[in-house]
Formats: structure tokens, C-alpha cells, sequence
């Protein structure tokens, strides 16, 4: 039985990764920063602002100190992207399927509020998620659990009965150790780097009938 279906945001509901590595390059070159775009796919994909500037100043910081350092790297990352929003394959039919078959439905993401409005007012599927969960609402990041238990917990499902949707390592770790099955989205890392998953998937194209015929 699926009660619930938890969506991971970037890389998953869209294809936005490179755009976000992008300006996560830019933003460190300024700040004198070393990161290379392999070390930023292995380490730091999916993992919320906060923790990848802890990762960067290896050290603690608190959410003030973050705060304009994550609207600086955000606003260029917003500029880049803007002009390209538009939802992954396949998802819009994947989201009236899933919908009309009673499965309850959340977002569970690392990004912060602004750019969760940016990205799901943008391209206009707000009312299609029960419940929207954010980086900002937890206490521990993906790779932690913490972020797709709430989820479950919100939507009222057990994470047994839940398939999350992820595209980042960071990512499936955290849907994995909530208990639930995962599908891994080809769009940061191949087939095989997301073999430790039960699906991947390239995009949502008839990604709902492999979803029933796994359970
Ligand atoms: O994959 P999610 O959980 O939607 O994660 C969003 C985060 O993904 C990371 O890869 C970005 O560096 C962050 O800036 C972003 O907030």
C-alpha cells in the first residue's frame, strides 16, 4: 500500500542542479573558496545552506551568521535560473495520478523559503502538495532523517508506506533511514552511482506504474 509520496525539490520536481552548482561557484570564487563542481555533486548536493557554509568555514555557525551569505549565493542562483523554471517531465501527469489515486502528497526540501516560493509558485503547482516542508523547519539536514519523517508525521502516513523521490546522495540517505522506499531521479548522478536505490528513473514518465508494480 502507498499512503504517501515525498518529493525532494531541486533535481527532482525540476531540473535545476547545474544552475545552483553555477552559482555556488561564482560564490565562492568571490569569497576566495575552493570547490570544484565534482566535489560539490559528491559532498554537498541536497544538503540545506546552512550545512554546506558550516562545510566551507569548517566550523559552527549559527542562522544569523548564514543568513546573508545564503541570500548573496541565492540571489545570483535566482537570477540564473529564473528564465528556465519549468517542472521535470512527466510530473504533472505523475502528480494528478498519484492525486486521484488518494495518495497523499508533501515537499521535502532543503532549500530555504524563498526559494521554495520562487521554484513552486514559478511554475505553478502549489496547490498539487499537502504539505510543504522546508530546510528551515528542522534541526538536523538531509543526510538526517529528521526532514522526511516530518513529512510523514505532517501528512499524517507512516514512512513505511511512503516512496520518496530524491535525486541527491544526501538525499536518499535521509528518505532511506526514515524507513521509506526510495526512487532515485537520474538528473545529478547516473543509474549506477543510484543503484542503492529500489527505482531510478530518469524523469516521472510512467514512473507511477513502476511505483505499483514494485509493491
Ligand atoms: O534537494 P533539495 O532538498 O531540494 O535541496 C535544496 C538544496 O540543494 C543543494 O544542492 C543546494 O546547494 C542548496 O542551495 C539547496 O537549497
Amino acid at each position: 500500500m502507498i499512503e504517501g509520496i515525498l518529493f525532494d525539490m531541486d533535481g527532482v520536481v525540476v531540473d535545476n542542479l547545474p544552475y545552483h552548482v553555477d552559482a555556488w561557484l561564482l560564490f565562492c570564487e568571490k569569497k576566495g573558496i575552493p570547490l570544484t563542481r565534482e566535489t560539490f555533486y559528491k559532498e554537498l548536493n541536497g544538503m540545506n545552506s546552512k550545512d554546506t557554509f558550516e562545510w566551507f568555514f569548517k566550523r559552527q555557525m549559527t542562522r544569523e551568521e548564514v543568513h546573508p551569505l545564503e541570500e548573496e549565493k541565492e540571489e545570483i542562483y535566482r537570477e540564473f535560473y529564473a528564465p528556465f523554471r519549468k517542472p521535470l517531465e512527466g510530473l504533472v501527469e505523475f502528480l494528478k495520478e498519484i492525486r486521484s489515486s488518494g495518495i497523499k502528497v508533501a515537499l521535502a526540501t532543503s532549500a530555504g523559503q524563498g526559494n521554495i516560493d520562487f521554484t513552486i509558485d514559478g511554475i505553478g503547482l502549489r496547490d498539487q502538495f499537502d504539505v510543504i516542508v522546508g530546510g528551515a523547519e528542522v534541526t538536523k539536514g538531509k543526510p538526517d532523517p529528521e526532514i522526511y519523517l516530518l513529512a510523514a508525521q505532517k501528512l499524517g502516513v507512516n514512512p513505511a508506506n511512503c516512496w520518496v523521490i530524491e535525486d541527491s546522495l544526501q538525499g536518499i540517505k535521509s528518505g532511506q533511514s526514515a524507513g521509506c522506499k526510495v526512487v532515485g531521479i537520474t538528473t545529478s548522478h547516473t543509474k549506477e552511482e543510484l543503484a542503492h536505490t529500489q527505482i531510478q528513473a530518469p524523469n516521472f514518465v510512467g514512473l507511477f506504474e513502476k511505483i505499483q508494480n514494485h509493491n
